[in-house]
């Protein structure tokens, strides 16, 4: 795990993150959160939190994001890299649901950037969750 700095996390993601945090529907944590999918294609892909009265319905934005690229008919290797931002000061780590949806579709040394308004971290998602569970996983990503 790297922590980097901020001229690292390349602008135009960042910024798509940001924009989807904005979309953010959290009024239970009031802890607003955006992802951006960049493709290969150079198209971005985003998501947000979408909460739920029932609390463990609530989906984050990495998964909203995800889901969306494969809905949309895009493959795991069509992804280039995932950036996340949380309004504030510090840069989270994805929880460990999203980190094992994300190992589903990506090839380990996929690039996931979390940023913030003050700090940005760095990993790969095989660096976030080693060793992961995989049952054919080869199929899901090509
Ligand atoms: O990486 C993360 C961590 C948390 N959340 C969401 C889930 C919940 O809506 C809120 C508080 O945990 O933030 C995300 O979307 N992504």
């Amino acid at each position: 795990m790297t922590k980097k700095t901020e001229n690292d996390v390349p602008a135009h993601l960042k910024q798509q993150a940001k924009l989807a945090s904005t979309r953010a529907y959290a009024p239970f944590s009031n802890f607003p959160v955006g992802a951006a999918l960049e493709l290969t294609n150079g198209e971005i892909i985003t998501g947000c939190n979408v909460e739920n009265s029932s609390y463990g319905l609530s989906n984050c934005a990495e998964r909203t994001a995800i889901f969306t690229a494969i809905a949309q008919g895009y493959k795991g290797s069509d992804i280039r890299s995932v950036t996340i931002y949380i309004p504030g000061s510090e840069a989270v780590a994805p929880c460990g649901a999203c980190r094992q949806v994300l190992a589903e579709f990506l090839a380990s040394d996929t690039p996931v950037f979390s940023t913030s308004d003050g700090q940005e971290r760095q990993w790969s998602i095989g660096e976030l969750l080693p060793d992961a569970f995989s049952f054919n996983l080869e199929t899901h990503r090509n």
